[in-house]
């Protein structure tokens, strides 16, 4: 059974279509990413999925239920979300701002348990902030908050988990720390979606990709079955070469043009 999918969505902004009826699905213990060129709709199919935008017309089912019947509590113990510049609340310090991931699952005016407790600290851990868990969220750098957005998305411990471009402002070692973290989660049963500009981090980390282009979905499947010559040199513009052995990976040769 899917975790997430999208059936035919269509999405506007400014009165623009720009998403012209994406279908995509993920399993749980998946990893997929959407890829894609600049503007090709990879931020408004994440909105889409995690209800910041409302499609214009198709259906983002979760567990089975149409999303647009969830009720906000509901959808966020379902769906966490990591935004691409993710947003920081004044005042508050790495460890307040991971807890806000647990507010989902607790009563009204229930207060954090132990348990919680142990969620945050083990999410902030992961995602290498644990020295920092005491300092304001406000006098971090960018990689350093979008490590915070990511750990607040999975201390609310949801079935899908939905990230914008979490490696984008991330030093080599926490954008490996990152992708190791999604798989260990996905071997957990977490069903993930990623979008991201790093065709190599995809390759190496993700089991599917989805390639948007134009608002469209035009090619979904294993990394090495999506990623042929036609897709690199149409779609990306670039000539590379994707190696199976010993690994899956893929070298950057030049622009396709070049
Ligand atoms: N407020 C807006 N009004 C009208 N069009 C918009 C608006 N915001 C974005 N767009 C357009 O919508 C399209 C899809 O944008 P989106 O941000 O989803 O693309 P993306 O694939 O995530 O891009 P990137 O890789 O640059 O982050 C683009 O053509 C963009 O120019």
């Amino acid at each position: 059974m899917t975790a997430l999918s999208l059936h035919r969505v269509r999405a506007e902004l400014g009165s623009r279509e720009v998403l012209h009826g994406v279908d995509l699905a993920v399993r749980p213990g998946e990893v997929l990413a959407l890829v894609g060129p600049n503007g090709s709709g990879k931020t408004t199919a994440l909105r889409c999925c995690y209800r910041a935008l409302t499609p214009t017309a198709g259906a983002v089912v979760v567990d089975g239920t149409d999303s647009a019947d969830l009720g906000r509590r509901e959808l966020a113990r379902t769906i966490g979300a990591s935004t691409q510049e993710p947003r920081v609340s004044a005042g508050l310090t790495v460890r307040e701002s991971v807890s806000l991931g647990r507010v989902p699952h607790r009563g009204w005016f229930e207060r954090a348990n132990g348990v919680d407790g142990e969620i945050v600290e083990t999410c902030i851990w992961q995602v290498g902030l644990a020295e920092l868990a005491g300092r304001d969220v406000q006098a971090l750098s960018g990689g350093e908050r979008q490590r915070v957005s990511i750990a607040r998305a999975l201390a609310q411990q949801p079935r899908v988990l939905l990230l914008d471009e979490p490696t984008n402002h991330l030093d080599l070692r926490h954008q490996l720390t990152v992708m190791n973290l999604l798989r260990d989660r996905a071997r957990d049963g977490l069903a993930i979606v990623v979008t991201m500009h790093d065709l190599r981090l995809a390759v190496e980390y993700c089991d599917t990709l989805a390639v948007l282009h134009d608002g469209r979905v035009i090619s979904t499947g294993p990394p090495a079955d999506v990623l042929d010559d036609t897709v690199l040199g149409g779609v990306f513009g670039i000539r590379a070469v994707v190696r199976s052995s010993p690994r899956l990976t893929m070298e950057i040769l030049g622009l396709a043009d070049g």
